[in-house]
């Protein structure tokens, strides 16, 4: 457990896998902290050094006492990358980790080497989508939706049958309501088009075949505005590939950075 202060928040991070490898740094989505990854990284800390945060608002990171925006993330993550001295790194963010992650390219193209955008978007959801949610969230709690979400995170089967599966629903559920219906604001004010269009570095896109929160069809949407971007389908899994199927995740990364690093100059 690691805390860096940065932009008047203490942010809760770690890092895995030997400094002298590359370096992979993780973006969570909504509603989630950096456990989500704990399948992927054991299976990378052997090549890889594995920087994992919780963004502001979620897991054990800061609060913000006003409002929250998409800036407010991107300037975190870049300050963490700073603060971690990562030098150019590849970004792998999932879902609102994956706006972010395009941020920070849009920003800072100096410290990104590569992209692996997993379950994302250059546009996530419409203004009513959001706003409905924001009023659920803050009205009732983020329990009076959470069955919702669950279904477009994960499989049928998954809720059925996995032992850890009400571990994500109170990981979800325990999200600060400040934090995810502040997250809910910026991704409803946030659009990458033009920032998805200006991508020049490799750039995976990957997709579980049924999420049911940013669907293969949004996504391969999303890869069409990057030039030489590859576009890949996880089969049984939904929005989080990485906790559904990680051997799959794993092996479409793996082959991934083989490319980033041949054509590392
Ligand atoms: O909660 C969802 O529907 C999934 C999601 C949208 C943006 C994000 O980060 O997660």
């Amino acid at each position: 457990m690691q805390s860096a202060a940065i932009n008047g928040m203490t942010l809760h991070y770690d890092v895995e896998g030997s400094a002298s490898n590359p370096t992979i740094v993780f973006s969570n989505s909504l509603g989630t902290d950096f456990r989500i990854w704990n399948a992927v990284i054991d299976l990378l800390s052997d090549r890889y050094r594995l920087v994992l945060y919780d963004k502001r608002g979620h897991g054990l990171s800061s609060l913000p006492d006003s409002s929250l925006t998409m800036d407010d993330h991107i300037d975190d993550l870049i300050g963490l990358i700073e603060h971690l001295d990562c030098g150019q790194a590849v970004l792998c963010g999932l879902s609102v980790g994956g706006q972010i992650a395009q941020g920070v390219y849009g920003k800072r193209p100096d410290l990104v080497d590569g992209l692996i955008l997993m379950d994302t978007a250059h546009k996530i959801g419409s203004t009513d989508m959001w706003n409905d949610r924001i009023a659920g969230v803050r009205g009732d709690g983020i329990a009076s939706i959470s069955n919702s979400i669950l279904e477009r995170w994960f499989t049928d089967d998954f809720r059925a049958n996995d032992p850890n599966f009400p571990l994500y629903r109170a990981m979800l559920e325990r999200t600060p309501v400040a934090g995810y219906a502040g997250t809910c604001e910026a991704l409803r004010d946030s659009d990458f088009t033009a920032t998805a269009r200006s991508i020049k570095v490799p750039t995976l896109l990957l997709v579980g075949e049924r999420d049911g929160s940013t669907p293969p069809d949004l996504v391969r949407s999303t890869a069409d505005l990057i030039e030489g971007s590859r576009f890949e389908i996880i089969a049984n899994a939904g929005h989080l590939p990485n906790i559904e199927q990680p051997d799959a995740v794993v092996r479409h990364i793996r082959s991934f950075l083989k490319t980033v690093e041949n054509e590392a100059p």
